[in-house]
């Protein structure tokens, strides 16, 4: 039986990431909007369009703390960030959707998307996408850390230094394995499900796109941070 042992230096690397992940969440008046505003098809979208433009701004936040990767080359550090961003936010989102949060924050939310002008195509693969994050039950470890992970794919459109971003992922990937071990000493393959959350990610990416593209036909408007992260209007 393999002894698995987290070093001193993983500790820390885990300290890091779960502070940064905690320390930048949605700001509360963003929250508790979702809760008072009326439920219009348009207000729904005005909303979800604040949150997830806040969300862009946690993720950046949330990324510039990942150690190591205000290191990497500066055009990389964008091409990471938009080429991750969406999948970040679905991951992010599934955290929110899944866990029943206090005062039915929730099925606000989900009630809120579900009525927000997306067709029924995307409502599909994207709640079944909440449904399988949720039975994982996943540790804020490994949230935080599968986040990393996902922002520190090496081959996203226009990276260069691809190995040093490998590098990064994997430092993230050998801890988060580790983690899984120890946290789940029952589930061998729970490691390999999580990954396989990563997979189902990209698929939801093109969704997203797809959405976007839906969005703006019907002359939805979105903010320049999210016209800038996904290269729109
Ligand atoms: C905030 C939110 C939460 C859950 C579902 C949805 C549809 C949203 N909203 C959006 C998302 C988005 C996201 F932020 C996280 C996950 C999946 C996403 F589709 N992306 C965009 C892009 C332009 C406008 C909006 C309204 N929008």
């Amino acid at each position: 039986k393999e002894k698995v042992e987290i070093t001193k230096e993983q500790r820390a690397l885990v300290k890091a990431i779960v502070d940064a992940y905690n320390r930048h969440q949605i700001p509360q008046d963003v929250a508790k909007k979702l809760l008072q505003e009326q439920y219009s098809a348009e207000e729904n979208f005005l909303l979800l369009t604040e949150m997830a433009t806040s969300q862009v701004q946690v993720l950046v936040e949330f990324t510039k703390n990942i150690p190591g990767f205000l290191s990497l080359d500066r055009e990389d550090q964008i091409a990471l960030l938009k080429g991750s961003a969406v999948e970040a936010m679905f991951l992010r989102s599934a955290q929110v959707l899944s866990k029943k949060m206090p005062n039915g924050h929730t099925d606000v939310l989900e009630e809120r998307v579900r009525k927000s002008g997306i067709s029924e195509e995307f409502m599909t693969p994207m709640f079944n996408f909440y449904k399988s994050v949720g039975e994982l039950h996943m540790a804020q470890e490994e949230q935080a850390l599968l986040t990393a992970v996902t922002i520190l794919t090496p081959d996203r459109p226009y990276v260069k230094s691809h190995q040093a971003v490998e590098r990064l992922q994997e430092t993230m990937l050998d801890v988060l394995r580790k983690l899984c071990v120890l946290q789940h000493p029952h589930e061998p393959m729970y490691f390999a499900r999580l990954l396989g959350r990563l997979t189902e990610l990209r698929t939801l990416s093109h969704y997203h796109a797809e959405m976007l593209t839906s969005w703006r036909m019907n002359d939805h408007k979105f903010t320049p941070l999210l016209c800038e992260i996904w290269d729109v209007q």
